[in-house]
């Protein structure tokens, strides 16, 4: 595969945009249709050889084309297969018609399909048509199926699962693999879509690069591919203001360990220095907690406008732990033009007073990085939370944009999106990272990165794979503090 298709994501809308560009261009149509077919067969006798027969469920669009493809090159390489659509095959146009023509054998009705111990079933029903709730006859075949413990290679998509959002339109196949084609989709890495595709092959069929990449929008995977360029170059002779001045905002006596945690993960992500302010009815207990990481008493907004006339000071983590309310507001606006990170308390805080965050940071923009997991994200952009018809991906999209912060949208698919419209979605967190402190130890890593420079995208992209780097190799039992000491090296 060409290399820069690797970590696109293209959404259904534009798979169908490219294809017709293909068809422009002079490609035909149908040779796609039978490299995805032949793809699809071949992926099936790799994976499952074992398979006394391959049972291949046709639909009634270019889905089921390609598994009309795929019963026929079954069959010549000496399988035994069976085909059973939904609809009328008769009905079938274009393509599809044509592909269904390569097929000899018997078409038995969908509903007639009694699956076998010894079955690998062929998901052709529906892929990147699918556009609404799969209708009854085809849930009743996938409840039939799923639970059987039986191998399904699902073509293009499992059917049931939106290419676009990654949301199940009623019932969804749970397959064993999916061969998709050309790029990703977003319903891929989105959940609960990528928890249904089973291993992931990307096929290329043919469509050229320049056609591919001019037709999608940007959407990317998170690989550092997309952020190395701008990772600092760190070696040892830097010195530790150059490597970047992170400040991390404690919350009072009760409550100060996770500004310590996010400050022992900006330290081991990068950060030259990092300082823990504090309020001084705190600074005893951080004192008592802290070595490398510095202290300073910081109590109030003067206090703090005082302070941030110290130009080394290189970039802002306020929200863990600090506490909701008036304070955390005042603090949060001071440092607006700043490079911040407002996670937590620091996000919630807001609820009430949103127009007034955004105000600030669309007049004064700094480089404003926003960690929401979903109860956070609901309590800030309320509306857009509440769109269904919405991805998670196009949610963080509009949140960046009316917000004028990058956002990073958590989850076990945290989607970054900035306000310019780059956006990425994250797909190397293990589940062993919903864990307490997490959150915390993601921002301190953020706020490292943004404190060496880099810009506020890449700074929150590198650290949500950072992140998730970690936690694989801190392995399923990991705590927060295992988490830290398991950041791997950013170059
Ligand atoms: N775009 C490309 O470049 C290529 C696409 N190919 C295949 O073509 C597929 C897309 O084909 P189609 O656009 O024909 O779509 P599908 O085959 O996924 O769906 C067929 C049609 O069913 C209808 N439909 C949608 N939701 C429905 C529902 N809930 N109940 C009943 N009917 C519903 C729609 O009219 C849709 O067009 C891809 O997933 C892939 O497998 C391949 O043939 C290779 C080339
Ligand atoms: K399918």
């Amino acid at each position: 595969m060409h290399s820069s298709l690797r970590d696109l994501l293209i959404t259904p809308a534009e798979m169908a945009a490219m294809d017709l560009a293909a068809a422009r261009s002079g490609i035909d149509s149908f040779l796609l249709m039978r490299s995805a077919g032949l793809a699809v067969a071949a992926a099936a006798l790799r994976r499952f050889p074992q398979a006394q027969r391959y049972a291949v469920l046709c639909g009634p669009g270019n889905n089921g084309g390609d598994g009309y493809v795929a019963a026929s090159a079954l069959v010549e390489s000496g399988a035994n297969v069976a085909v059973f659509a939904f609809g009328d095959p008769a009905a079938l146009s274009g393509d599809a018609a044509r592909a269904r023509q390569l097929w000899n054998g018997t078409i038995d009705p969908l509903a007639s399909f009694l699956p076998q111990p010894a079955d690998a079933i062929v998901d052709a029903l529906f892929g990147a048509g699918l556009s609404r709730d799969l209708p009854e006859p085809v849930v009743e075949t996938i409840d039939r199926i799923n639970g059987r413990d039986l191998p399904i290679i699902a073509v293009d998509l499992p059917t049931g699962v939106d290419g676009r959002t990654g949301q199940i339109c009623g019932a969804a196949f749970a397959a064993s693999h999916t061969v998709t084609f050309m790029a990703k989709k977003p319903g891929h890495l989105l959940l609960p879509g990528r928890s249904l595709c089973g291993a992931l092959d990307v096929f290329d069929i043919g469509i050229p690069a320049r056609i591919v990449l001019a037709g999608g929008k940007g959407l990317r995977v998170n690989t550092p591919a997309l952020w190395s360029d701008h990772a600092a170059r760190l070696d040892a002779s830097s010195h530790k203001f150059r490597r970047g001045h992170l400040v991390v905002f404690s919350g009072g006596p009760q409550a100060t360990g996770a500004a310590r945690l996010s400050a022992a993960a900006g330290l081991a992500a990068g950060a030259g220095l990092v300082t823990v302010a504090s309020p001084t009815s705190a600074l005893d207990i951080n004192a008592g907690h802290l070595t490398a990481v510095m202290l300073k008493a910081i109590d109030d907004p003067p206090g703090l406008e005082r302070w941030l006339e110290d130009s080394r000071l290189g970039a802002f983590v306020l929200g863990p732990g600090f506490g909701v309310g008036e304070r955390a507001r005042a603090f949060a606006l001071a440092l607006c033009d700043r490079a911040l990170v407002l996670d937590a308390d620091g996000i919630t805080s807001f609820q009430q007073h949103r127009s007034q965050l955004f105000a600030r940071l669309a007049a004064a923009p700094g480089r404003a990085v926003m960690t929401p997991h979903e109860g956070e994200f609901a309590r800030l952009f309320p509306e857009i939370a509440r769109d269904e018809n919405r991805s998670k991906i196009e949610k963080a999209q509009s949140a960046a944009q009316i917000s004028h912060a990058t956002i990073v949208y958590k989850g076990a698919d945290t989607v970054i999106a900035s306000p310019d419209g780059k956006v990425a979605v994250n797909a190397n967190a293990p589940p062993s990272l919903a864990t307490a402190g997490s959150g915390d130890v993601l921002a301190g890593i953020i706020g490292a990165h943004l404190a060496q420079g880099m810009p506020a995208f890449e700074a929150a992209a590198a650290g949500v794979w950072r992140h998730g780097t970690a936690g694989a190799k801190a392995g399923p039992g990991l705590t927060a503090e295992t988490l830290v000491a398991s950041i791997p090296p950013l170059g």
